[in-house]
């Protein structure tokens, strides 16, 4: 048995070793040829999994991915070739979130606001959007949802405190909107420039746009141009449409422009390489000898002890930072793209990603009882305890 694992996939020689034989190669190197004598492939989000790739795969019978989104594999010829197939859903979920969370509260000081007196509006309520309402309605944050295939499969009206409304209701009423949609090109939902030139015409000045989902979902061009000429909204973008080769300019323009990092902590990597290793093993029918707790490192930043005299988002803003600092991420694209070119710096500030923790592994200890603080610093994710 040959398993191709493309080599940014975290812990795969421990998992996979006892199952066969395991080969490693970039997931952008991954071509047809490689793939002759493969009888698993293991991926992410990079590689495109369709005809031409599986061409002379002959061998091949387990497809798996060690990503939320499945828009880069054909699934439909997966199943017509009876090839299995496994993704790794709400993985790296709570990290996207984390960088949500990172991002408002740095565009919040830059700006002059608190995310207090803002509504946010979380388009596609699923694994991230979902956690990400429970985690900003926890921490007292007014917010509203859009998510019409989840309204009309489950006849949802609220997730958390947030209610769910339709896509032009949530604009017109936010100050903030976050996308986390899947990419789908077709269908009633598709979300191919679900935020498109009309939307992005319309947006209300001071509107925060925020984009964790996937590039294709909004309409780079015309985002582009709103940013430049009236410049009146803010952007942050972690996907982009064209990665790795994105636009240049959208890149300057935006606020936060970040390399599709938002999903990469350590937790959330692991966890869909874990995924996958247990999906291959029931394939192969053989027991998971390898557990996710074997793959986890314990943090090394476990404690921050905070005394009295801090403002809430000033103390929010020190332990969101304490873990992951998304103005890092924004200088790294900015100095790689420049120095080595779009596409090849992008991808190296994901290859060189120092993968960060997700706020869940730091204690946060509060020597001074403060109960408003203990909320909002639980409900952003943190473990907090009383000194
Ligand atoms: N930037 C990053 O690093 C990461 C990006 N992602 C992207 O985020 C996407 C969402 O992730 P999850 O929440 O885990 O997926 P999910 O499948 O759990 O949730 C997606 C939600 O979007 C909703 N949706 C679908 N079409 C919609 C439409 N037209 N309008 C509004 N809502 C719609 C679905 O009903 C579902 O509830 C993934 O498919 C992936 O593309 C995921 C992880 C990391
Ligand atoms: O899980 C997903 O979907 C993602 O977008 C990943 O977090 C990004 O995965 P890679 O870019 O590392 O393939």
């Amino acid at each position: 048995m040959k398993i191709l694992v493309d080599a940014d996939v975290p812990a795969a020689d421990l998992c996979f070793r006892d199952l066969g034989e395991v080969v490693r190669l970039p997931g952008r190197e991954i071509t047809a040829a490689a793939l002759r004598d493969i009888d698993a492939l293991v991926v992410r989000s990079i590689t495109r999994v369709d005809a031409a790739l599986l061409a002379e795969a002959r061998r091949l019978r387990f497809v798996g991915t060690c990503t939320i989104g499945t828009d880069h594999i054909d699934r439909d010829l997966l199943a017509t070739r009876g090839i299995a197939f496994a993704s790794a859903p709400g993985c790296n979920a709570e990290a996207v979130v984390d960088y949500v969370l990172g991002s408002l509260a740095t565009l919040a000081e830059r700006q002059g606001w608190t995310l207090a007196e803002r509504r946010v509006g979380v388009i596609g309520a699923g694994n991230v959007g979902g956690r990400l309402l429970r985690r900003l309605s926890a921490m007292g944050i007014d917010c509203l949802a859009c998510d019409p295939p989840r309204v009309e499969a489950e006849r949802v009206s609220r997730e958390g405190q947030a209610a769910f409304v339709d896509l032009e209701t949530l604009i017109d009423a936010c100050d903030v909107l976050c996308l986390h949609t899947p990419l789908v090109r077709q269908g009633p939902h598709a979300t191919h420039h679900l935020l498109g030139a009309q939307a992005i015409a319309e947006l209300a000045p001071g509107t925060v746009l925020l984009n964790a989902g996937r590039g294709d979902c909004v309409d780079g061009q015309a985002l582009r141009g709103r940013l430049a000429g009236e410049g009146d909204i803010t952007a942050v973008l972690d996907v982009w449409e064209h990665e790795p080769g994105i636009d240049a300019v959208l890149r300057d323009l935006a606020e936060i422009a970040t390399p599709h990092i938002a999903g990469h902590s350590l937790e959330g990597k692991r966890r869909g390489t874990h995924m996958i290793y247990r999906a291959l093993c029931e394939r192969l029918g053989l027991p998971t000898r390898v557990s996710l707790e074997d793959l986890l490192p314990a943090p090394p930043l476990r404690r921050l002890e905070l005394g009295p005299g801090l403002e809430p988002e000033e103390a929010l803003r020190l332990c969101l930072r304490a873990v992951h600092d998304v103005r890092r991420d924004h200088d790294s694209l900015l100095r790689e793209s420049r120095l080595q070119g779009m596409a090849k710096g992008f991808d190296a500030c994901r290859a060189s990603y120092p993968l960060r923790r997700e706020f869940a592994a730091l204690e946060v200890v509060l020597v001074a009882p403060d109960e408003s603080l203990a909320t909002l610093l639980a409900g952003a994710g943190f473990r907090v305890t009383r000194g």
